[in-house]
This record gives C-alpha cells, structure tokens and sequence, in this order.
C-alpha cells in the first residue's frame, strides 16, 4: 500500500507548490474580478441591500428611479435605456425650456392694457368715449348708442348697470334691464323688453299697449317704480315698439313715468 500512486499524489499536493499552481481552482485572475464578498453584512443587512437591487431596476421608470437609471448611465453598465422621458405637467409646462415662471410676478396687462388681478379677472378702464356716455345716464339724460361688432358696447352697458344700481341702492326696481330678446336679456342678467312691459308680442299702436299697461296693475307698478330703463338690443324690438323716438316715449308717457 505503501508504493500506491495514491500516496505519492497525496505527498505531491502538500509539498509541491508547483502542483498547486496547476490545479488550484478557482483560477487567480477570475477571483480577482468577481464582486467582492460581503462576509461582514448581517442578514438584515444583505435583505436590504437586495430590496434595494430591486428597486433600481428599470422597469415602470419614472421620477422615482430617475437617478438610479442616471447613475447606471454614468458608469457606462446600462448605457443603453433611453432617459425617462419628463412628464409635461400644467406647474412645469414653462420650466421644460429652463424658463421657471416666477409665481409672484405680476401678470401683464391684457390686450386692452387692463391690469390682470390674482383671482385673473380684469378690471375694466373705460375708453374717453364709453366714460362720456357713462357720465350721461348717470347724470339722468337719456341715451341711445349703437356702435360696429366689438367696439365695447357689452362692457359699457356692464357699467353703466352697475352704476345705475349703487345710483339708486334703496329704490326696489328703478333699474329696469331688459333686452329684445330673450338670449340678449339673460347676457345682462334682464328680461325681454315685452315681459317686462307687459305687452304680450307688442303688435298694437302705442296707444293701444299704454291702454294695456293700465289694465295691467303687475305691469304698471312696475312702470311707475322704474326711474331707468334698459334697452339692450333695441333695434332689433317689435316693429313699431321702438320705431321711432316719439313711439319710445310714448308708452311710458302715457302711464305718467318718466325716464330719469
Ligand atoms: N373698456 C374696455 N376695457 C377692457 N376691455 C374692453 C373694453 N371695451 C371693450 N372691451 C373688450 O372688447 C371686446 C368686445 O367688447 P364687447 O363685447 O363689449 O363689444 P360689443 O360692441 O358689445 O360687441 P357685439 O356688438 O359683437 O356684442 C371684449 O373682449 C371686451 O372685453
């Protein structure tokens, strides 16, 4: 037994070095590039250390996991996966191009050079003409003006409804706001013209509706409480109502109240 191959294997491995050279496993250079052990993590440790791994994958990449997905970039290991795109909100619509939108910088005037105010409505400043016809009916004269589409027609009668009403803040019903039609008097928070008046469709001679008015003891208070009335629209009233400047004052004329 003495003289076995087995013994003499046996002697070689202990005392040749050069044998151990040959045969020693794993080989050098593989150790040296694999991750360095961590012997000294404790299990709690190491369950962290996993979660986190987990964590920094990139899948469902969003705001969370941007920086790991960047630090992965940088060291070149996963260089590959496009950058998480940023997502375009309404509070960073303006910081996408590095222009960060101070909230406390007032906003610029409007197209009509009316200051914006924080709750983003515009405070109205009259033109030279609007603030004339103002001054007028607030004075007590009685005014017809038309002008083109968008010349400001809506927001003088705007103010001029709610000057009339700080005008007369006691008087229940001496603004009377009416329109020729039904859609024109809900924009002015009003009623048509013929409710108001009530007039039925208004097709008589003026006589004839001052006649009707009288009979009307709903619709003549209403006359005789009215110091102003409104006429949004007006042109557009039942033909004969309003077609002329004696058939305007007629109606009221008649049932004793003036416009004033
Ligand atoms: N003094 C003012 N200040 C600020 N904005 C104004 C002023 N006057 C008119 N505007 C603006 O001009 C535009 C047109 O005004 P508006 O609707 O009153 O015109 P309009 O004559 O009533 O038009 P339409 O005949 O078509 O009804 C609106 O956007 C309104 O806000």
């Amino acid at each position: 037994m003495s003289q076995s191959g087995l013994r003499a294997l046996t002697r070689d491995w202990s005392s040749s070095s050069t044998d151990t050279e040959l045969y020693s496993w794993p080989p050098t250079s593989q150790t040296q590039s694999a991750p360095a052990p961590t012997p000294t993590l404790t299990a709690k440790e190491q369950r962290m250390r996993a979660i986190q791994a987990g964590l920094s994958q990139p899948q469902g990449a969003g705001p969370l996991f941007s920086s790991s997905s960047k630090k992965r970039s940088s060291d070149g290991a996963d260089n590959l996966e496009p950058p998480a795109k940023k997502r375009l909100m309404p509070w960073n619509t303006l910081s996408l191009d590095g222009k960060d939108e101070d909230p406390t910088e007032e906003k610029p005037a409007t197209s009509m050079g009316a200051p914006v105010s924080q709750r983003g409505t515009a405070k109205v400043f009259l033109s030279q003409e609007q603030k004339h016809i103002l001054k007028l009916v607030t004075h007590g004269s009685n005014i017809f003006y038309t002008g083109s589409a968008g010349t400001g027609k809506s927001v003088l009668l705007r103010e001029i409804i709610r000057a009339l009403k700080q005008k007369f803040t006691t008087a229940l019903d001496a603004v009377a706001i009416t329109a020729s039609t039904g859609i024109a008097a809900c924009n002015i928070g009003g009623v048509t013209l013929h409710s108001f008046g009530g007039i039925g469709i208004g097709v008589e001679t003026a006589e004839q509706l001052a006649n009707k008015i009288r009979k009307n003891k709903k619709a003549t208070g209403r006359w005789l409480r009215t110091k102003v009335l409104i006429i949004d629209e007006g042109p557009f009233s039942a033909p004969g109502f309003l077609a002329s400047p004696d058939s305007i004052q007629y109606p009221w004329s008649t049932v004793n109240c003036s416009i004033n």
